[in-house]
C-alpha cells in the first residue's frame, strides 16, 4: 500500500489540485493507496509516525513542497520505509536536487518504478533536513517568504519561486552582517561581517538558487558556502549569478566541505532548514550518512 500525505497549503493550494489528478491516475492503474491531508503545521510528522505502525507500507509519498518533505523526513528517520515525492510546492528544491520530475505524472511513474537511492541527511538542533540550512541573511529571507502575501499570488500564477527573489531584494536593504565563530570539524575559525552561511546536502534552495553547485547527498559531507565582507551593492550585483552557481568565483564567497559545524555569532542569526525556520545561533550541524531511502 502507498501512503500519500497531502499538504493542501503547499504551492498556495496547488497541491490539492495535483493530488486529485494523481488519485485519478492511481485509480486508473488499480493501485492500492491511502491518503491523509495535513490539518496543521507539523501534522505530516505525526501522520508518518501513525503510518509507520502499519505493516503493509510500500512507501510514504509527500504531495507538497520542501516544507512538507522536511516534516515527513522528521517523522521517518530511523525507518527503512522509502520516501516518494510528488512536487507541489513553491520551490521544490529537494526534487530539483534529486532530479525528480516536476510534472506530477512523471514523478508518479518514478515512484511506481520503485528504484531507491539511499541519501545522507543533515542534523541541526534535534531536527533533520534534506536540502540546505541557511543562516543569517538566508534565514531572514525564508522567514519573510513564508509570511508573505506575494508568495500566494505568485503561486497562483505558477511563479512561486519568484517570491524568494522578491524577498531577497527586500531583506538586502536592511540586513546587517555580523561576526561569526565557526568550528569546522572541531577546528575554530573567526569570520568578520558574515552575510550568510549555507550548509548544503543538495545544491539548490529558494526555488532554484544553486548556492552550493557541487553539493551531493551521497558523499557523507556538507558543502558550505560563506558570503562575507561584501557591500550591499556588490552583493546585489553578484546575486543573479547564484542561479548558475557562478557566484562561487567571487572573492567574497568561500566554499569548503565539512562533516560537522558549530556556529556562534555576535548577533543572533536566524536559521532555516529546507525553508522552514529552525531557530537561531548558536547552532550545531552534523551530517547523518546514508540515512534516508528515496524513490
Ligand atoms: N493544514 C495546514 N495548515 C496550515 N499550514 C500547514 C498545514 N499543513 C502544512 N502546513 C505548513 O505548510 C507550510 C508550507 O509547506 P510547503 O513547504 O510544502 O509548501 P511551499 O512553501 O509552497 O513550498 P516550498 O517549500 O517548496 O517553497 C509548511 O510550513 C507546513 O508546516
Amino acid at each position: 500500500m502507498y501512503y500519500f500525505i497531502v499538504n493542501k497549503y503547499s504551492g498556495s493550494g496547488r497541491a490539492l489540485k495535483i493530488w486529485r489528478r494523481v488519485a485519478k491516475l492511481l485509480q486508473e492503474k488499480h493501485i492500492d493507496y491511502d491518503v491523509s491531508i495535513t490539518e496543521h503545521p507539523h501534522h505530516a510528522s505525526e501522520l508518518v509516525k501513525d503510518i509507520m505502525k502499519k505493516n503493509n507500507v510500500k512507501a510514504i509519498i509527500a504531495v507538497g513542497g520542501d516544507g512538507t518533505v522536511h516534516e515527513i523526513i522528521n517523522g521517518l528517520i530511523g525507518s527503512k520505509i522509502p520516501l516518494g515525492i510528488i512536487p507541489a510546492g513553491s520551490g521544490n528544491d529537494f526534487c530539483r536536487g534529486m532530479r525528480i520530475p516536476l510534472k506530477y505524472d512523471q514523478a508518479l511513474e518514478r515512484i511506481l518504478k520503485g528504484d531507491k537511492k539511499t541519501i545522507d541527511v543533515g542534523h541541526i538542533n534535534n531536527k533533520f533536513f534534506a536540502t540546505i540550512v541557511g543562516i543569517g541573511f538566508d534565514g531572514q529571507v525564508a522567514q519573510k517568504t513564508n509570511q508573505s502575501q506575494n508568495k500566494k499570488i505568485l503561486n497562483l500564477a505558477g511563479m512561486g519561486s519568484l517570491s524568494y527573489i522578491i524577498n531577497v531584494l527586500k531583506v538586502l536593504f536592511y540586513y546587517k552582517p555580523t561576526n561569526v565563530d565557526l568550528h569546522i570539524d572541531q577546528e575554530p575559525i573567526k569570520h568578520q561581517n558574515v552575510w550568510l552561511i549555507a550548509i548544503a546536502n543538495s545544491p539548490f534552495y529558494a526555488g532554484g538558487m544553486m548556492i552550493c553547485p557541487n553539493a551531493k547527498n551521497d558523499d557523507q559531507l556538507f558543502d558550505v558556502c560563506i558570503v562575507k565582507e561584501i557591500s550591499r551593492w556588490q552583493l546585489l550585483r553578484i546575486f543573479p549569478s547564484v542561479f548558475k552557481g557562478k557566484h562561487v568565483n567571487h572573492s567574497a564567497v568561500t566554499i569548503f566541505k565539512a562533516k560537522e559545524l558549530e556556529i556562534l555569532s555576535k548577533r543572533p542569526m536566524t536559521a532555516h532548514g529546507d525553508g522552514e525556520i529552525i531557530g537561531e545561533t548558536p547552532l550545531k550541524i552534523m551530517i547523518s550518512p546514508s540515512t534516508l531511502s528515496v524513490l
